[in-house]
């Protein structure tokens, strides 16, 4: 059975994760959480999986690239930096970097892409996203790999169109942005809406999280699905057949 090591282990995720491992076909190689040295359980197991923190991003990629170990990268709020560290990684090893491990939320950013790129500029994409009182980073990751399939689909990056949040006397909306707005409350698991507005009418194409297994489900078939293979970057759509 293919062993899988945690990368933040105790959080939320991690516990998720540790729930239903064993219903995929997967066996816990080990976890590690702040304050833990990476290294080891890079070399015990088959494939890794990250759900911490960006600040670790950079001794967890290195670890796995020392090892040899393949790695499912779910820990959102990266930077450019964070990226580039990615990619060149992924040079050496198979690496999934994701914003958004679940089945529905992959088929979502499908369905965005295809709505961007047939409808005009002139239809404005706002992208609005509700998650826990206890998440750090906003927008969340799902709510930027949105918006990136958007931007991508309308020739641009999202980085040359992108708002986040508007307050005071911001002035009008220009054409061609995509603005993001982020809720926190409560338990909420996550929920994202992204809102194409014409002249006259609105499609709105949405998903919302239950339950957190739907991510934990994802990252385990993703982290299955990697063993593996050999160096590159690699996508969700492809682990699920999307
Ligand atoms: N891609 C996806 O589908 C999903 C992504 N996420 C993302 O995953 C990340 C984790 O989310 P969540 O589980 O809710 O967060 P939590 O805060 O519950 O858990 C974070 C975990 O990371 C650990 N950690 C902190 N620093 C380090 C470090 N330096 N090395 C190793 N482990 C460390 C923490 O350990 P300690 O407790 O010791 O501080 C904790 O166990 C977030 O970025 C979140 O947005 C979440 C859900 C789905
Ligand atoms: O922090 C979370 O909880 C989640 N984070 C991911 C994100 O930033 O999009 C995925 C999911 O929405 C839950």
């Amino acid at each position: 059975m293919t062993a899988i090591g945690i990368y933040g282990s105790n959080g939320r995720m991690g516990r998720a994760i540790a729930t239903i491992i064993g219903d995929e076909g997967g066996t816990i190689a080990g976890g590690v959480d702040a304050g833990g040295d990476p290294a080891p359980l890079a070399g015990d197991a088959d494939v890794l999986v990250d759900f911490s923190t960006p600040a670790a991003l950079e001794p967890h990629l290195a670890a796995a690239v020392a090892a040899g170990t393949p790695i499912v990268i779910g820990t959102t709020g990266l930077s450019a930096t964070h990226q580039a560290l990615i990619d060149a990684a992924a040079q050496r090893i198979a690496v999934l970097q994701t914003g958004n491990t679940s089945l529905g939320v992959t088929l979502l950013g499908i369905l965005v892409r295809e709505a961007a790129a047939r409808l005009g500029s002139d239809w404005d994409i706002e992208i609005v996203e509700m998650h826990h009182r206890h998440k750090v980073d906003a927008p969340s990751g799902t709510a930027i790999l949105l918006g990136e399939a958007a931007a991508q689909a309308r020739g641009t990056s999202l980085s040359e169109v992108r708002v986040d949040g508007r307050a005071g006397l911001v002035g009008a909306r220009t054409e061609e942005t995509i603005g993001f707005s982020s809720l926190r409350g409560g338990s909420v698991v996550g929920d994202h809406q992204v809102i194409f507005a014409g002249e006259g009418e609105r499609i709105e194409l949405g998903h919302r999280g239950e339950d957190r297994s739907i991510f934990a489900r994802g990252a385990v078939k993703a982290a299955l699905w990697l063993a593996g293979r050999a160096p590159g970057r690699y996508q969700m759509a492809e682990v699920l057949g999307l």
